[in-house]
């Protein structure tokens, strides 16, 4: 069956944000190198056009993290696909994510970051949808503000299709979200 896919945020409307974040970016880090870590898989596409709009000097890394599989729900288990290749020891490090949700991606990545004692972490989504987080974490650097609603586009998938599309959309038959079931 296909998907009912809504216009959400158009391309333009996600370069504004992309734009702003990055001199958000420049201003805090002027003349300072950060270690920009790119989450996999969602991220790929904010994180190359992030990193365009940097003039502070910038390190690349990757991790790749999943825990949402083919379901609109996270499964709460945050499995570590891929690892940095560099150490964040005495680095600034600037985590950027397409989507913080429950934040169970992000709690888990902050933390195992933190224990390897990098001189500052930082975190920067494009999306930040409060209704359904289950952690307490706040991202620093924040793009769009989302209300419920699965979203696709712009990196994002359901079930590993639409990441390919230049737009961010709500996924309109998504199924909602059981309040009783434990994620
Ligand atoms: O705040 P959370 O509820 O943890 O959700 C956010 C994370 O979920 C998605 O990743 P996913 O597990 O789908 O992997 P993907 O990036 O490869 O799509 C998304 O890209 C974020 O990394
Ligand atoms: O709304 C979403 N869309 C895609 N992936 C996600 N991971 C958490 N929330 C979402
Ligand atoms: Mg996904």
């Amino acid at each position: 069956m296909l998907d009912s896919l809504k216009i959400l945020y158009t391309r333009d409307q996600i370069a504004e944000q992309v734009r702003r974040l990055g001199s958000e970016i420049n201003r805090d880090y002027a003349g300072r190198e950060i270690l920009l870590v790119c989450v996999l898989k969602g991220s790929f596409l904010f994180f190359a056009d992030l990193v365009r709009t940097l003039t502070c000097p910038v390190v690349v890394d990757f991790v790749r993290l999943a825990s949402y599989g083919c379901e609109t729900i996270s499964s709460g288990v945050v499995e570590m696909r891929k690892d940095l290749e560099f150490s964040v020891t005495d680095r600034d490090v600037v985590i950027v994510e397409d989507i913080v949700d429950t934040g169970y991606t992000l709690q888990t990545l902050y933390h195992r970051l933190l224990d390897r004692k990098p001189r500052s972490l930082k975190i920067c989504t494009l999306l930040d949808k409060r209704v359904d987080r289950r952690v307490d974490i706040e991202a620093d650097y924040i793009g769009l503000a989302l209300d419920d609603g699965f979203v696709v586009g712009y990196g994002l998938d359901y079930q590993e299709k639409y990441r390919e599309l230049p737009d961010l959309y709500v996924l309109e038959d998504a199924p909602p979200v059981d309040e009783e079931r434990p994620i």
